[in-house]
């Protein structure tokens, strides 16, 4: 519809070349548009409660689409050879893409959030601040990726890699010092659940390199439950193809800081690099998003059920919603919530592996943060690219099952699960119910 509210372009009364140079608003039809569409969520910092903030979005669409459009193109025309458009090339920036970024920084409570095409592209982006002789440390339990990413870069580009057991700070304090350029955490980490203290470690790597880099991996628990920094990170990132998008149908990775100078360091590789995450992935962020806070409250509660059933019939679980935890109290005075993943053990990788694929429910897939309930076995599937001999140095079970809980009926999780249990063999079953066979279970 034109903006005189006819529908009818009027393509005989176009404005000539100059008009049209002149007048950056008028569109081929001499249309006297509103501004350049940019839709976005303009008000920095949350004004309304993370579950209003979630879905409300103000714009500039100059059809008050409800939806942010999809800016599908890859250029942009200019008004003058001089360019100076808001947008001129996709790889550069994009109006639906800005819109995801300005309602994740709000939603994030950062100054500026970037995404990218994959979480492992946004830690790619990161580590790009790095230079040889810089000193990393990070956790002796990572994702595998990022383990993967970290082992290059020591490998190939003369950066020096420090895997610590990041739970116990003091061992931490031990390896920092004035070249400790980055100090890298994940919390829960992935797969072993394990709880790290993100503010005492923050303060002792500033203490030991001011300008130390604290990054902080946030998938596991998403911005509804956690904001890494407000404890004293100075960059957080996700997997966007978790939690914030909930469907498994895209990849994203979403980068934020509260330094504006850090961010735009942070931009200057993704445009150089061309890893923006495309106008489609943007908007099917944006739609996810508004779901966060119902589905992790569903995948939440039904993974305390779930821990609780394990735990109840004898075996060794690991997760934050259970007062068994070691680190229940460090997690739960950082964290809003207990997150929907969970890992526990049988003591036999045989056992293990009849139990994944006894599941009917439980798909088996790598992955979490999907609405959908997954089982996995991390050594052979999300951690298989950490060889055998560092996972065990790392004491990872073999055994491990990995659960990542989604919103079906929790009673249909349980039985299940308790189904592929006993077909298994994993457990002894009495008319009192089942329990973890004897020594199968810590
Ligand atoms: C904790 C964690 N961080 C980062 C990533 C990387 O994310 P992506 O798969 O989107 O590259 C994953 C999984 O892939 C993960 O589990
Ligand atoms: N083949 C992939 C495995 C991805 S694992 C995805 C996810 N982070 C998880 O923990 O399940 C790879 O080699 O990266």
């Amino acid at each position: 519809m034109s903006a005189s509210g006819s529908g009818v372009p009027n393509a005989a009364s176009g404005p000539s070349n100059a008009l049209k140079k002149g007048f950056p608003h008028v569109d081929l039809q001499g249309n006297d548009l509103p501004p350049s569409p940019a839709p976005s969520s303009p008000h920095a910092g949350r004004r309304y409660a993370i579950a209003t903030e979630l879905v409300f979005t103000e714009g500039s669409d100059q059809y008050n689409a409800s939806s942010v459009p999809i800016y599908q193109s890859a250029t942009f025309k200019q008004s003058s050879g001089g360019g100076g458009g808001e947008y001129d090339y996709t790889r550069s920036g994009n109006p639906t893409r800005t819109h995801l970024e300005r309602h994740l920084a709000k939603i994030m409570s950062a100054q500026r959030a970037l995404v990218v095409s994959s979480g492992m592209a946004a830690l790619d982006v990161i580590t790009r601040l790095l230079r040889p002789g810089d000193e990393v440390v990070t956790g002796d339990d990572l994702y595998g990726g990022t383990n993967r990413l970290l082992k290059y870069l020591s490998t190939n580009n003369g950066i020096i890699v420090h895997h610590i057991d990041t739970t116990q700070p003091e061992k931490v304090f031990e390896v920092l010092n004035s070249k400790t350029a980055m100090v890298l955490l994940e919390t829960p980490t992935n797969p072993l659940i394990k709880i790290v203290d993100i503010g005492r470690i923050a303060r002792a790597a500033h203490e030991a390199n001011p300008s130390c880099l604290v990054s902080v991996d946030n998938t596991m628990m998403s911005p509804l439950l956690l904001n890494p920094l407000e404890l004293g990170a100075d960059i957080v990132y996700e997997s966007g193809t978790k939690y914030l998008s909930g469907h498994h149908d895209l990849m994203a990775g979403v980068i934020a800081v509260n330094d504006l100078a850090l961010g735009e360091r942070l931009y200057f590789p993704i445009n150089a690099s061309g890893c923006g995450l495309s106008p489609f992935d943007s908007w099917l962020l944006m739609r996810g998003v508004k779901t966060l806070k119902v589905r992790m409250e569903q995948q939440q509660s039904n993974s305390q059920r779930i821990a609780e059933f394990l735990e109840s019939n004898g075996f060794k679980v690991r997760y934050p919603g259970l007062r068994s935890h070691p680190q229940y109290d460090l997690h739960h005075s950082m964290a809003r919530g207990s997150g929907a993943v969970l890992s526990f053990e049988t003591g036999d990788v045989g056992v293990s592996e009849r139990i994944v694929e006894s599941a009917k429910i439980w798909a088996i897939s790598v992955s979490f943060g999907c609405v959908n309930s997954l089982i996995s076995m991390p050594c052979r599937m999300s951690h298989a690219s950490i060889d055998a001999k560092t996972r065990a140095e790392r004491a990872m079970p073999e055994d491990l099952i990995r659960l990542c809980v989604g919103i079906e009926d929790v009673d249909d999780l349980i039985d299940d699960l308790r189904r592929a249990l006993v077909q298994a063999g994993a457990v002894n079953v009495t008319l009192d119910g089942i329990q973890a066979r004897q020594g199968t279970s810590a």
